[in-house]
Formats: C-alpha cells, structure tokens, sequence
C-alpha cells in the first residue's frame, strides 16, 4: 500500500516527502522493522519510540509516523497523535478486519479469561469458526500462540483478526483490559458484544482511584456502536451484571441495547436456587426465552455469573437455551482457576489466579462453603503493582483461612520482603494471632509446608499464579508452576 494511501485514513495527516513510497509491513518497535515497514513513533511510559527513529530506518523503515519533529530525512507523516495513527492506520492496512468478525470483549476486574473461555465453548460447540485472545493464550484457526498480558497492543490485535479473517474465523472472543481501554488499544476494533463482569478494586497503581478505573471501563461502553440498524448483523449489543453499582453507568453512556443478568437484582438473564458442593455449582436460569436448570462442573458463586454472562451471550446470537445449557454443563474448568492437584492425598489441594481483594474472598468463600477440616491458604501479591490491595488480601485472607502462608507472587522489580511486609501490616491490624500465619519469601517452600501441615479433610489453597509457568524475581524470569510444585511435594508425601 503506497503512504498516501494509508494517510487517506485519516482527515489530519501532513506527508513529507514522496508519497508513493511503498509500505510493505506496519511497526511500532524499532528492533522488529524490516526494510519497506512504515515506523510508528508511539510516546512510551518509559521511553519515547521517536528516539528510535534513527535506528528504525538504519534497520530499513521505508517511512515515519511521527506527532513530534525528528528532523531524519525520509518520508513522514506527521500526526496529532501517533496512537490514534496506529490503530487508524493498523485497521486500514488490514482491510478493517474486525468488521469481518463477530467480536465480542469481556472486560471487568475479575472473570474476564473464564467469560471468554465460555462463550467460545459455546460458539464452537455450534461450529462456529472461533478465534480467542486473552491471558493465557490468542487461537487463531486452531493453532495457539502464547501470550504476553492480556490485551495485545493496536497494531497486533489488527494483525491476529487479519490472521483470523484469512483462516475463515467467523467470531473472536477477546478479553478487555482497563489498561487497553485507557491507551486506546482497541480503537478500531467493532465490537458487536460488549460484555462488563464486575468492578472491584485492582490496578490502583495506574488508575489511581476507583472513579478513574471504572471510567477506563466505561469507554469500552461508550465507544460501542449503537442498536439502530436494518441489519441486524449491524446492532450492538451491551452485556451487563444488574448486580454491579458500575452497571447503571455503563448503561447510561452506551448507545447499544443493555442486557443485564445477575443473582440478587432483577435481570433479563437471572439466576436463583443455586447450590454449590465440592462436585460443582447448580442453579436455576429465567431468561426471556425460558427457564432451564444448570448445573456446572466449575465451583462457585462467581462462575453462576461468568456462565449468565456467557449465556447472555449466547443468547445474542440466538443459541436456544438447551444448548447453551449443554455447552456450560461440559466444561470441566478454565486452566489455573480453582483447578483441583491430585497426587492421591487426602485433603485438597486448589490452585487459583485470585490476585484481587474480591477474587481472594470469592474463591476463600467457596472453599470454606465445602471444607470439612481447616483452610490453608499461601498467597502472595504481585510486585510493580496496585500496593495498597496488599493488607487488604491480608485481612481477607484471615477472615476464611485457617491458616495462612504469606509468600511471593511475582515481586518483579521489588524487594519480596517488603511485598510480604505489606501483607502483613493488613494481618497485624486486625491483631491476627501470630500461630495463625507465616511469612515464607520462597514461594515453593510456602507450598511445601502448607502441603506438610494439611491433615484429611483439610484443603489447601494456593492462589494468585493460576496458569502462570513462570515467577518473575528481581526481573528475572524463572520456571515456576504452582500446579507442578504442588505435585512435587504431595510426591514426597504419598510414596
Ligand atoms: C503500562 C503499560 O501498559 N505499558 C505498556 C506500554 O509500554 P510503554 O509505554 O512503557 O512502552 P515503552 O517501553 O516506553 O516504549 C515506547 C515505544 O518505544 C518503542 N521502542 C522501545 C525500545 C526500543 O529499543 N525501540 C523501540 O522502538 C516501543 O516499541 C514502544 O512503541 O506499551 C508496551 C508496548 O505496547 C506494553 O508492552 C507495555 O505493557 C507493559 C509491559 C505492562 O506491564 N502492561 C500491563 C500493566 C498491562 O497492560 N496489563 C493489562 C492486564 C491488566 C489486567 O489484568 O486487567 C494487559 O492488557 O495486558
Ligand atoms: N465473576 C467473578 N467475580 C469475582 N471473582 C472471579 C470471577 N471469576 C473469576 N474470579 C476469580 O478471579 C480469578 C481470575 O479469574 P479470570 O482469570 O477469569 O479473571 P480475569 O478478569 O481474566 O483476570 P486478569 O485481569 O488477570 O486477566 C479466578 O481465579 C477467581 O478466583
Ligand atoms: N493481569 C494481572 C495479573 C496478575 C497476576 C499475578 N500473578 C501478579 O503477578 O500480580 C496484572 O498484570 O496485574
Ligand atoms: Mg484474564
């Protein structure tokens, strides 16, 4: 595509230079460009892209976009801002890829990766072609590529749903992240469903209060197109929990048809009856097309929810009811969360990706609903990230655990002690005896000796890595798999 083309997509681009260069490929990283790619300068957190513009045409960049003046000799277009440029000029290059797809985001604090998981159950058991992208790994046509966060950046979300579009997907499932919202990641993606979990606190470091985190949010919902169309392959669709105060915001700026669902709130999609047992979760589902009996292999009054968003979904796409029933009932779980370890012991082991003050209580709560001897929980909290949920997982890890083993998450760029110790402020103000929790920075000792002192009956919590295979310490990344390290010291005690 030649640069005036690919300017053309937007009303405020000046081009220096010759216009007809020729653009074989779009980047945002100087140490990925090829000869003929077009550079996009994108102003960073910690360093500025244009002062890799240099180095991004010694590697062979045909062509710059640039919102500042770098002063190099090759063809520019110069812009208001080059990350609006990015996903403009991202989704042109692609043909507009996402208008090709019936997309559906999930975002909310908690059960976004569980939503996403669902619908696409339910999309692929009606054969629908499916791609999915989200935190523990994208699959386009089948094949699945690891992932590196949540919610890629613009350019590389253009770039998979152009991939998917030339597999044959029909649907993508994709999850929403606060951060996505607030830097524009999504900006030229049109989706048809946008679904809303729940809001609670998490990322504080980056948003700063909770108002600004939920209007981080709230773009997902007013950004999304609107219902009134012929067509109705064209209406959008907005997916929200009755039972969540940021609810009425949501519904308030989107211009899409709201439909809620919920437990304790009157809602299109309502569950009631449910029961939870160690085997799994049943309740009952009113929808405006019937009422159906569901019992989920997953464990849980949250996964009521994620699956009655899941539903909702289906229900947009016109999925009767018993298959939509039939689908949730066969999923045996999402990797990672309240996913069981057996080594032949006889109490149980969990782990789970509860990383959040509301993600801990929910899956401590659930736990100690079916325990029948004491809970043991070892958690730890992430390092470069929202402190002050800290002590608050502390208190919420005392007020269901039995017994508590504070230990590392990922500490990052942190001293691990001071992560702990931040934990602990949270245990001490609520005077927490002392024999009731143990400080332990080595995470696999943690789970060694939580494994040691659980008697029959007994279930052992170990909560915040889920799926993650790796523990990231002082910027180093080691091999750490919570479910593996749990199976290695049950070996030792089952011989
Ligand atoms: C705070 C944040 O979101 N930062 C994201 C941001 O990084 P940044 O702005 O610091 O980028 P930068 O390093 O300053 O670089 C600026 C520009 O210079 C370019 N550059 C840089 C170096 C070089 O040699 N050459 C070069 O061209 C970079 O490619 C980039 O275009 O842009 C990067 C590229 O897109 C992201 O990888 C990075 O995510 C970081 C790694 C991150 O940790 N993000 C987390 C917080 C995040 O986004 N998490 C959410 C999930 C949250 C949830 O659980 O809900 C997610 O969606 O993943
Ligand atoms: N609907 C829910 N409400 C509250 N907590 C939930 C819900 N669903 C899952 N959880 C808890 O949160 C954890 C993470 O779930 P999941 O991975 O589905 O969320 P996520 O929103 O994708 O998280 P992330 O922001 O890290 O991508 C689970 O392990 C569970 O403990
Ligand atoms: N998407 C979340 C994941 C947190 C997972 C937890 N294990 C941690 O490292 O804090 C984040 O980046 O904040
Ligand atoms: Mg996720």
């Amino acid at each position: 595509m030649q640069l005036k083309e690919l300017a053309s997509c937007l009303m405020i681009a000046k081009v220096e230079g010759k216009e007809d260069t020729v653009i074989t490929g779009i980047q945002t990283d100087s140490r990925k460009v090829k000869p003929g790619d077009l550079f996009i300068c994108l102003p960073g957190h910690t360093v500025n892209g244009h002062d890799y513009a240099v180095k991004a045409v010694e590697q062979g960049a045909a062509a710059l976009v640039v919102q500042q003046d770098v002063g190099i000799d090759v063809p520019t277009v110069k812009v208001k801002d080059t990350r609006f440029a990015m996903a403009a000029m991202a989704a042109h290059f692609y043909g507009y890829p996402s208008s090709k797809l019936n997309l559906i985001g999930v975002t909310g604090t908690n059960g976004k990766t569980t939503t996403t998981y669902l619908i696409d159950k339910i999309l692929t058991d009606r054969n629908t072609r499916t791609g999915l992208i989200g935190t523990i790994r994208m699959k386009i046509a089948d094949q699945m590529y690891d992932m590196n966060g949540t919610t890629p950046e613009a350019l590389e979300l253009q770039t998979r749903f152009h991939q998917m579009v030339e597999a044959g997907t029909e649907a993508c499932v994709m999850e929403v992240s606060s951060h996505a919202l607030e830097q524009g990641r999504v900006k030229g993606c049109d989706f048809r469903t946008a679904i809303f979990t729940n809001l609670t606190q998490d990322h504080l470091d980056y948003h700063a209060t909770m108002d600004k985190y939920r209007d981080a949010k709230g773009l997902f919902f007013s950004r999304l197109g609107n219902s009134f169309s012929s067509d109705p392959s064209d209406r959008k669709y907005a997916v929200l929990n009755a039972d969540d105060e940021a609810s009425s915001v949501f519904a308030s700026i989107t211009a899409a048809e709201v439909i809620t669902y919920g437990i304790d709130q009157a809602a299109d999609v309502r569950a009631s009856h449910i029961r939870i047992t160690s085997k799994g979760t049943a309740f009952t589902v009113e929808t405006p097309v019937g009422t159906e009996s569901v019992q989920l292999q997953m464990l849980g009054k949250f996964n009521v929810y994620n699956a009655l968003a899941a539903m909702a979904a289906g229900l947009i796409e016109g999925i009767p009811l018993e298959q939509l029933k039939e689908s949730l009932e066969s999923v045996k779980g999402v990797d990672g969360r309240v996913e069981a370890v057996d080594g032949g012991q006889e109490f149980a082991v969990i782990v789970d990706y509860a990383h959040t003050p509301d993600g801990l209580e929910n899956v401590l709560a659930t736990v100690r609903e079916f325990a029948e001897g004491e809970v043991i929980c070892v958690f730890g909290c992430g390092g470069d990230r929202d402190r002050t949920k800290r002590p608050i997982m502390g208190k919420i890890a005392a007020k269901y655990a039995d017994r508590i083993l504070v230990t590392s998450d990922n500490p990052r760029s942190e001293n691990p002690e001071r992560i702990l110790d931040d934990i602990e402020a949270g245990l001490k103000e609520d005077q927490v005896a002392k024999e009731r929790y143990e400080l332990i920075v080595d995470r696999k000792a943690a789970i060694q000796k939580a494994i040691d002192m659980a008697s029959p009956a007994d279930v052992v919590l170990i909560a915040g890595k889920g799926h993650e295979t790796y523990q990231i310490i002082n910027g180093v990344t080691h091999d750490f798999d919570d479910r593996l390290v749990a199976k290695e010291a049950l070996r030792g005690l089952v011989k």
